[in-house]
């Protein structure tokens, strides 16, 4: 389908009422007792809403979406740095997200003790960024990981350089997507 030239930019992982009622309850610094499989699961039910209020909606309207996060935030975090394992939470992923699929992902690729120290340089971080450094690196070496899975649908960007850089990367990766979208 020929998509129109409207960008819709959506919030992560929330985004809808429920979903940001759900992500609250996950990142909640109090909710230390929560299971790892209910973390997995939640992230999951946050991101079916996501689809259904949201995604689906627009992209039978032709919008062109943007969106910070999706599945491959979980086969990293739940997958490999809780260690869940990527197939059981790509199952429950397949479930939520109704066959919607990103046409390109971006990575921004930045040592993860620099990625901690920019998020939380502001406020002490939610209950996933003060989890010890090891964790961090980890999901690091899980995204490097899922790069190499899929190497097509998975384009990297240095976010070590500065946001102008990191800016001009981004426009170079999406420009040919969005001239075949157009065409
Ligand atoms: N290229 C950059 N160089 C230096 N600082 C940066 C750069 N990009 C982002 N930052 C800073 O790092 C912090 C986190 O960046 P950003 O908000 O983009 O990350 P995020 O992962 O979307 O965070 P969250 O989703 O948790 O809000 C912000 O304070 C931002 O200003
Ligand atoms: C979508 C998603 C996110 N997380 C983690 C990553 C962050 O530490 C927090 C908050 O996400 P934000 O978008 O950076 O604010 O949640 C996760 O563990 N699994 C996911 O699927």
């Amino acid at each position: 389908m020929k998509r129109n030239t409207i960008l819709l930019q959506l919030e992560k992982p929330g985004g809808t009422r429920i979903s940001e009622k759900i992500r609250d309850i996950i990142l909640d610094n109090e909710n230390i007792e929560m299971s790892f499989v209910t973390e997995a699961l939640l992230y999951a039910a946050s991101r079916a809403q996501h689809v259904h209020e949201k995604i689906l909606p627009a992209l039978k309207e032709g919008k062109i979406i943007i969106c910070e996060r999706f599945v491959h935030s979980s086969l990293v975090y739940q997958g490999i740095g809780r260690g869940i394992g990527i197939e059981k939470i790509k199952e429950i992923n397949d479930f939520a997200i109704q066959g919607v699929k990103p046409d390109i992902t971006l990575f921004f690729n930045i040592d993860p003790e620099v990625a901690l120290k920019r998020k939380t340089s502001k406020n002490r971080g939610d209950r996933l960024e003060q989890e010890d450094i090891n964790f961090h690196k980890e999901v690091y070496k899980g995204y490097l990981k899922i790069k190499e899975m899929y190497p097509d649908e998975i384009k990297l960007i240095d976010a070590s350089k500065n946001i102008e850089e990191v800016f001009e990367q981004i426009k170079k990766a999406i420009e040919p997507l969005l001239q075949d979208l157009e065409s």
